[in-house]
């Protein structure tokens, strides 16, 4: 690291890639699940980013290309729905896994390790071809963030690693935001060395890590656990916020989760419960400022 990465630099950081999101307004694809389809996509309309929620497989082609990038969140995951993952996942934008639930079944565990093996060549450098406001960087990291998390770039997707996948995933899934995230953080490094991946653990203290670095954001309520999908929202989020910057997807998933609960600490100065912190918190990410 070139420099010290002080609360301070976080900070100036997260401004930044808010101000960047808001700026560029990145296209983000999400195929996510049923049920937090309508807060992801207000979340992200909030913070100024520009969701589209397509999963026909035979839009992929057209239009995952011109994504800023892609989500992809298995929590209702279906079988026709499997090739459009797929798909989305190897069109070469930067993506976000969210593995809902990996352990609930066989078939779910196995999307997810098939997924992890999809990866964005890393430098297919291609610029969105749409026009856009401002310039993009290249491509260069994507990035998944995989219950509670997953980022990730590169996956070799050999036998031992596909199982070690498997058991993070499992352990992952396991882990409830009621419980301290902190079990899980050995978990999420192990999978991030070995998918190559930024792998984000969200809870009470939300951990992310790269495998080497490991980055600890403590903003939020409890009550956010309370809405349903508040999670797959802030997924979305981390998408959009390494849309608007790929070249450093470690920070982008640290600042979309520290700014994501701190909407949810201004929401909660004005709520009754759950159903209005769901709306305050979106309004306070529309209106953060510096
Ligand atoms: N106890 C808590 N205190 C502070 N913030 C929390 C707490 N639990 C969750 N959060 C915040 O809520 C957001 C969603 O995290 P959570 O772990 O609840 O996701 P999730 O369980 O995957 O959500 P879902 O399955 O409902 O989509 C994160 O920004 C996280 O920091
Ligand atoms: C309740 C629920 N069931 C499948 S996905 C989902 C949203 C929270 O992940
Ligand atoms: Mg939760």
């Amino acid at each position: 690291m070139d420099e010290e990465r002080t609360e301070a630099w976080w900070a100036r950081r997260a401004w930044a890639l808010l101000s960047a999101v808001r700026e560029r307004a990145p296209l983000v694809q999400c195929i996510t699940n049923l049920v937090s389809m309508d807060i992801a996509a207000n979340a992200l309309t909030a913070a100024g980013a520009s969701p589209a929620m397509l999963h026909s497989l035979r839009e992929i082609p057209d239009f995952t290309p011109r994504c800023d990038a892609v989500y992809i969140n298995v929590g209702t995951l279906s079988e026709d729905w499997l090739p459009s993952m797929r798909a989305a996942a190897s069109a070469g934008r930067p993506w976000v896994l969210d593995p809902v639930a990996a352990a609930a079944s066989g078939f779910r565990m196995e999307a997810c390790l098939q997924l992890l093996s999809r990866s964005a060549p890393p430098s297919s450098g291609a610029t969105r071809p749409r026009s856009s406001p401002s310039p993009r960087a290249q491509i260069t990291p994507p990035s998944r963030k995989q219950r509670r998390t997953v980022l990730w770039k590169k996956h070799k997707g050999k036998g031992q690693q596909n199982e070690q996948c498997a058991n993070t995933c499992g352990q992952l899934q396991g882990v409830d935001s009621s419980h301290d995230s902190g079990e899980a953080l050995q978990a999420a490094k192990a999978l991030a060395r070995s998918s190559g991946a930024v792998v984000a653990v969200s809870g009470a203290v939300d951990f992310i890590t790269d495998g080497e670095q490991v980055i600890s954001a403590s903003n939020g309520v409890a009550m956010m656990q309370k809405i349903t999908a508040t999670g797959c929202a802030v997924t979305a989020l981390i998408a959009a916020f390494v849309g608007a910057d790929p070249s450093d997807a470690l920070a982008a998933a640290a600042c979309a989760l520290a700014i994501f609960g701190l909407a949810g600490e201004i929401g909660m100065e004005s709520v009754k419960g759950p159903a209005s912190l769901r709306m305050h918190l979106i309004d306070a990410l529309y209106g953060l400022d510096e």
